[in-house]
């Protein structure tokens, strides 16, 4: 039996047709409303399945790098304290990126050796082999230096090594290297050189006190440029490979921090930098292990048959020139995300200012490692290189006293040797001498 207001809600307030015909449609709307309440409630909760699969993807893609990097707890902020402890009067303490690296690792044992407090940062990830990259981080723990297992757009995670350490300095080293592999892998070099960079420049800029910043840019920005030797002055508008355009990109995004916010920045440009603890797909290092494997190397030459030619710079004299840009750099100037001042922004070339051919640079390996190298000398192929690089290092050496002391031929030796202690002379392959 329907109770009283039920009956007042159905029945009709006054008689007649158009009563009747309200009667039915309201009794149609009512039908009809049931249903569209249903079909909405589904559609709701369709709408509700997908935004929590959604965000449950976007959590499993962005966690599961956080989660294989695994930061956090108790005993993870005990090691990055330990680490960043500075054991020396005036000493910085520095977040190195890219720890696990070439010139990180370098850089990393060069400052926690003179007693800065170091804390190191690094993704691990695989564009050259990573037992290599876990090497260098024993390394680095035995002279105990903690390397932070994370990447440079984790946020979260830098926000909470600047609430644990008053880092005084940051040396951004952390990057998608490599000229060619950037027609493979464009997105990489989005993702780090560019995406990672402006993660970390907002970390900085929202920390208190502001660190000051110095980060590698590379020769490859001069591009095109032939006006030798290339001078910071020089015209950088013509990127001749991915790379170069996203270390480009990234001084002029450092730039804007720098006005903006305050942050204290110097970008280096490395020219070519080789050494012990080296890169593998870098060709001084890939053509070495090809050599004693007995397998050919490519050696490109430019147009008309011209020889290609690196300013090749030693890894010692590159940390030289990264811990005085540390030395020199000047305070950042903001505060709670505010610029209080100007502050520093330099850029600075960091090379050998004597380029070398490719072919004489295979001719001392071939010297060194007492093996002939079976060469295809092919015309380059467009992919990103650029003829000759050759650097003005005036400017290095007038602010930062930075006086490159090592010789192409010296360098490779002391390459030579460590390569052949780590990995030794590939046993089972024997190696043709001379
Ligand atoms: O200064 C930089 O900013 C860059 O330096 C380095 O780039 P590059 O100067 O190109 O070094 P690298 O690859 O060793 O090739 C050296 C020479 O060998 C030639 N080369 C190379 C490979 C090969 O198979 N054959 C060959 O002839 C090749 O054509 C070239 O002439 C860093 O890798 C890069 O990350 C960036 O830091």
């Amino acid at each position: 039996m329907p109770s009283k207001a039920e009956q007042e809600l159905f029945l009709p307030s006054t008689p007649g047709k158009f009563k009747d015909k309200s009667h039915s449609m309201h009794r149609q709307f009512h039908r009809c409303f049931a249903s569209t309440s249903t079909m909405f409630l589904w559609a709701l909760f369709l709408v509700a399945l997908t935004a929590a699969y959604l965000s449950f993807q976007s959590f499993v893609d962005s966690g599961s790098k956080y989660f294989s990097a695994a930061w956090g707890g108790v005993q993870w902020e005990k090691n990055v304290r330990a680490s960043a402890q500075i054991h020396r009067h005036n000493g910085a303490a520095v977040l190195v990126t890219g720890a696990a690296g070439f010139v990180g690792s370098h850089v990393s044992l060069a400052l926690k050796k003179r007693g800065d407090g170091v804390v190191g940062l690094d993704n691990f990830n695989n564009y050259y082999d990573p037992s290599l990259k876990k090497a260098r981080k024993h390394l680095l723990n035995s002279h105990n230096i903690f390397i932070v297992e994370g990447d440079v757009n984790d946020a979260r995670m830098l926000a909470k090594l600047f609430e644990i350490v008053r880092f005084t300095h940051v040396m951004h080293l952390a990057a998608q290297a490599g000229v060619r592999y950037a027609m493979e892998n464009p997105q990489s070099y989005v993702h780090s050189n560019i995406a990672g960079l402006v993660t970390l420049l907002e970390s900085c800029k929202a920390a208190n006190p502001q660190p000051a910043i110095v980060w590698a840019s590379s020769s490859s920005v001069y591009g095109l440029n032939e006006k030798v030797p290339f001078s910071e002055s020089d015209r950088t508008d013509r990127p001749a490979s991915l790379y170069a355009a996203t270390k480009k990109a990234g001084e002029e995004i450092t730039h804007t921090y720098n006005h903006i916010y305050g942050l204290s920045i110097t970008g280096l440009r490395f020219f070519t930098v080789y050494g012990p603890w080296g890169r593998p797909d870098m060709a001084y290092f890939s053509f070495t292990r090809n050599i004693l494997q007995g397998k050919p190397i490519t050696v490109y030459r430019g147009k008309d048959r011209v020889d290609l030619a690196r300013d090749f710079t030693y890894i010692d004299d590159i940390v030289k020139g990264c811990v005085a840009s540390l030395d020199t750099a000047k305070k950042s100037t903001g505060s709670g995300g505010k610029k209080r001042g100007p502050a520093q922004y330099r850029i600075f070339n960091l090379g050998n200012t004597s380029p070398v051919t490719v072919p004489m640079m295979v001719n001392m390996l071939e010297k060194q490692l007492k093996v002939k190298a079976k060469k295809n000398v092919v015309t380059m192929p467009g992919n990103g290189d650029v003829p000759f690089t050759h650097a003005n290092i005036s400017s290095a050496r007038r602010e930062l006293g930075y006086k490159p002391t090592t010789d192409l031929q010296t360098g490779l030796k002391k390459f030579v040797r460590w390569y052949l202690a780590y990995y030794g002379y590939n046993p089972g392959k024997p190696v043709k001498l001379f």
